[in-house]
């Protein structure tokens, strides 16, 4: 379990996070959307360990993050953030170890590739391998930098279940990868991963998530099953755009339809 309890935070005296609670569950995905500004990502950045709460804990397996070795706590957690630059020119395959060093350090096992080449099929990222990481696409370093993150959190079991963090997987990727990739984080969920992700398309988080969590202006105006959360009054209130909540045509799950 990944908790976040009664979380503040604030930048130059602005508060950012008021007295948010959080639980990222192993086995569930669980999706933050809110508008621009909202704090997702500094809230993902709190759970990660990345960014110290002014007020708050966050737990994982019950110890403390800022008790937890860093290489202890990169062998449980995996992020990906919104933005990642990579100036030198890596190769694809170089990139994805990177998830390993964390368990192997700076020698690569051959497990630790065949990891690395598992990652890379799930995000369709195989047949970039030897392709330098600057010379690819946005859409391109997106899958490979996911195949990074599910690399860092595969491989033998550990003592708890293993969390993947994720800040919109889904930029830069068309429709075909936004899927492939949401349906890979599912299933590491049903593996018995804790999925955590920000997302700005309602209608992905309907299709992918178990649980939705609502930001807006620092706080949680709403959170729990999908079926609960994503009303057209919630959704309204929160992005501030008229909604109407359907059923999906092909699965039970609620589709969204912006209103102009
Ligand atoms: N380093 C910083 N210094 C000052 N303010 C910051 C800093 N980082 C973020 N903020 C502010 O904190 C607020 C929340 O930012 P955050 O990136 O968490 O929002 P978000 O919900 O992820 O937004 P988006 O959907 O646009 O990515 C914003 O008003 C942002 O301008």
């Amino acid at each position: 379990m990944l908790a976040a309890q009664a979380i503040h935070f604030a930048r130059r005296g602005t508060p950012i996070l008021s007295d948010v609670t959080v639980t990222v569950t192993p086995g569930k995905v669980t999706a933050l959307i809110g508008p621009n500004g909202a704090g997702k990502s500094t809230l993902l950045h709190i759970l990660s360990g990345a960014l110290p709460p002014d007020r708050g804990s966050v737990h994982l397996h019950g110890s403390q993050l800022a008790d937890l070795p860093r290489m202890a706590l990169a062998r449980l957690r995996a992020v990906l953030p919104q933005t990642t630059s990579v100036s030198f020119p890596f190769t694809v395959l170089q990139v994805v170890l990177m998830g390993r060093s964390a368990h192997a350090g700076l020698t690569t096992r051959t497990e630790d590739r065949a990891i690395a080449q598992d990652a890379m099929r799930m995000t369709g990222a195989e047949a970039l391998a030897d392709r330098a990481f600057t010379s690819l696409s946005g859409g391109e370093q997106q899958r490979v930098q996911l195949a990074r993150v599910i690399a860092q959190i595969s491989g033998a079991p550990s003592s708890g279940a293993r969390f993947l963090l994720l800040d919109e997987p889904t930029n830069h990727l068309d429709l075909s990868h936004q899927l492939k990739i949401l349906g890979v984080a599912r299933s590491l969920a049903r593996g018995g991963a804790g999925v955590f992700a920000v997302l700005h398309d309602p209608n992905l988080a309907a299709m992918f998530a178990d649980q939705v969590i609502i930001l807006s202006k620092g706080r949680i105006v709403a959170q729990g099953r999908t079926d609960d959360v994503l009303r057209a009054d919630i959704i309204e209130a929160a992005l501030g755009v008229r909604v109407i909540v359907q059923r999906h045509p092909a699965f039970d799950v609620p589709h969204i339809v912006p209103v102009a």
